[in-house]
């Protein structure tokens, strides 16, 4: 026994070396590809077909990717040059499928680790899509509505080469809400002469899905829901730490508050604030209003509600909760965190941003016995429903608010069900790291097989 873990553990070191010797630089995609081979290699020891296809070597190796550049002018009439990228990673069960990010601290690396968990996400929802992911170092914030407009329309100029409602659909991510939606899919519709899905996100006048704004928040809610069931636990007298405060972070407010959970604590780049005395639905709404259209600060709350204080260039990981959901963005929770998290006996940790946590605060929670949901788990709702909103365009139909929510409930569930799995440990444990990567990875695995030596 010991001597097969010594040996898959050399596979592993032996692999990860070969990528970081490949992708020079590309850290993020290393520490993905890196939790990914930890989970699968064990698995491939076991089940010869896919390690004698050279599977994983053609996994980590995205399809194409195409980079650009993008130039725009701003409202003083200056020339702005920016760059950006689309990593088309795998489209083996389904057309590319993945958002658009705009953030100055976006590289070739971050939307490879990107485009890569992308895959294996889409993979367990069971619909027919591929992985890819894009976007650009643009910053939007700080930009009025016409300089994100005019860099939006240049950006698509380019992109719209390169996707199609069979080939590649983008949607969005960090820095891309219905706002830029809107302006790109306006570009394309403009370039093509065609109105066909090929965006999702979009608004609801123009082919948009009910849901599909709330639907990765909601999702991680309806996953930590199952993971808590599956464990005797419930929502009941339960006390959540959020980070982030965008749209996965205030619909997993939402819904949690829905559900009777108390949410304490909210985030953005500059700080968090604490609510002791819990983020209602009222609040929650003053706090949409002030993130999606006035673009402002988290600090902002703890100025309007006197029951909250903010604290400054701080994460919300110290404050004692039952459930942590971390939704801002990749490596926002290490070990220092992860440690001050288990002091305060955090139940579960939910991930609703990609990969929030690093290696070491993973294991971490593994060793402390933590519920640990991984984000290829948790957060796929969004995905899932831009998967219905694509059918729903194709069909040239909208369905009710109702049933997109029952079909998100559905596929968390099936998601989960793919995780028990997948994951069984000793005893009744389950590690969802494992039954994530490993469910994702077979499903993918068995259609490039199909396909022979692509
Ligand atoms: N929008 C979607 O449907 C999906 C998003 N995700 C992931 O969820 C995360 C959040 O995405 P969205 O809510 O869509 O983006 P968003 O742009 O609406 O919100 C991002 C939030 O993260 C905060 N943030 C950004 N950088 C930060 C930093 N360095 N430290 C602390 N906070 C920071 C921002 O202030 C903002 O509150 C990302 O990891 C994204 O990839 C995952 C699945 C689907
Ligand atoms: O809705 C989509 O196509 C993409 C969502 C996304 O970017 C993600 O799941 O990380």
């Amino acid at each position: 026994m010991n001597n097969l873990i010594a040996h898959a553990n050399e596979k592993i070191e032996m692999f990860n070396q070969g990528i970081v010797e490949r992708n020079p630089a590309e850290y993020e995609f290393h520490q993905a590809v890196r939790e990914f081979t930890e989970s699968v290699i064990p698995f491939l020891m076991n089940h010869e077909k896919y390690s004698d296809g050279h599977i994983l070597e053609r996994m980590t190796e995205p399809d194409r990717i195409v980079i650009f550049r993008v130039c725009w002018e701003n409202d003083e009439g200056h020339i702005c040059c920016n760059r950006a990228w689309r990593v088309q990673f795998n489209n083996s069960i389904g057309p590319y499928k993945g958002g658009l990010r705009f953030h100055p601290n976006v590289s070739q690396g971050v939307l490879k680790f990107l485009g890569f968990e992308q895959v294996y996400k889409n993979a367990l929802t069971g619909l027919p899509m591929g992985g890819a992911k894009g976007g650009s170092n643009f910053d939007p914030k700080g930009k009025s509505d016409r300089e994100v407009m005019r860099f939006c329309q240049s950006l698509m100029t380019e992109l719209s080469r390169h996707i199609g409602e069979d080939t590649d659909i983008p949607a969005g991510d960090i820095g891309v809400g219905a706002r830029e939606i809107s302006y790109l899919f306006g570009q394309y519709k403009r370039l093509n002469n065609r109105f066909v899905g090929t965006l999702t996100g979009k608004g609801l006048s123009f082919g948009g899905s009910l849901i599909r704004a709330e639907a990765t928040g909601y999702g991680v809610v309806y996953f930590t829901q199952h993971v808590l069931h599956q464990h005797g636990q419930s929502f009941s007298d339960k006390t959540a730490v959020i980070s982030g405060s965008g749209n996965v972070a205030l619909f997993c407010a939402e819904k949690l508050i829905h559900l009777g959970v108390k949410v304490v604590t909210l985030s953005d780049s500059s700080g968090f604030i604490h609510d002791p005395d819990g983020i209602d639905l009222e609040k929650l709404h003053w706090l949409r209003e002030l993130k999606f259209n006035k673009r402002g600060r988290i600090s902002e709350y703890a100025q309007q509600f006197s029951t909250a204080k903010y604290y400054p260039d701080q994460r919300p990981w110290v404050i004692p909760g039952d459930m942590a959901f971390p939704c801002a963005t990749q490596n926002e929770l290490d070990l220092n965190d992860a440690k001050a998290l288990v002091s305060n006996h955090i139940l579960v940790v939910a991930e609703g941003a990609n990969m929030p946590c690093t290696l070491e605060a993973v294991r971490f929670f593994e060793e402390k016995e933590v519920l640990f949901a991984p984000a290829k788990a948790a957060n796929a709702g969004g995905v899932a429903v831009s998967g219905l909103e694509q059918s729903q365009n194709s069909q040239r139909f909208a369905w009710s608010r109702e049933e997109v929510d029952e079909r998100l409930q559905q596929i968390m569930a099936h998601i989960h069900k793919q995780c028990v799995e997948y994951g069984k440990g000793e005893g009744d444990t389950i590690n969802y790291v494992n039954g994530a990567n490993i469910g994702g990875f077979v499903k993918v695995a068995e259609a490039m097989l199909a396909y022979g030596i692509a």
